[in-house]
């Protein structure tokens, strides 16, 4: 399951990809913004309910738009256990997953276009992580997260 959330900036570019994730078979969860008129919202209100699914597993990773992609990537990675890449070109996204492990993909409806959003995205997805030296540094990163030194 893939939690979707935003802003009002990433409201169409969210149903775009909305339809992209239907054609690829994946099943999806949307967590708001729902209306693009209600520019008074807060992206970290959003940011943080689809980075809690995924943190519980309720979902597995997320997408998240904001004007930057910025904010919104700033609140979700506040949230215990959450890898946050946020991109605006396919080798950045397919690496955060090689090797980052990300869980959060977030980019910017002010900076991407529709088509590379959704480039982007379907590389975020299909990508794999490749585990060995990578994990070794999540596991450091995990540490710091736990107010440890990365070192043991
Ligand atoms: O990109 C963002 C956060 O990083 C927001 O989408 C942006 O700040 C919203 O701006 P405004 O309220 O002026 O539409």
């Amino acid at each position: 399951m893939i939690a979707l959330a935003c802003d009002h900036t990433g409201v169409a570019l969210k149903q775009e990809l909305m339809k992209m994730l239907d054609e690829m078979g994946l099943a999806w969860k949307d967590y708001g913004n729902y209306d693009a008129n209600n520019r008074d919202d807060d992206y970290p209100v959003y940011g943080y309910k689809a980075a809690k699914a995924v943190a519980d597993g309720e979902c597995d990773r997320g997408i998240l738009i904001c004007g930057t992609g910025i904010g919104i990537g700033i609140a979700a990675g506040k949230v215990k256990g959450i890898r946050v890449c946020t991109c605006s070109d396919v080798y950045s996204a397919e690496l955060s997953k090689r090797h980052n492990n990300s869980n959060i993909l977030t980019m910017g409806a002010r900076v991407v276009g529709t088509e590379l959003a959704k480039m982007i995205a379907r590389h975020w997805l299909t990508a794999e992580f490749e585990g060995g030296r990578h994990q070794r540094r999540i596991d450091m990163i995990e540490r710091i997260e736990n107010g440890e030194a990365p070192e043991a």
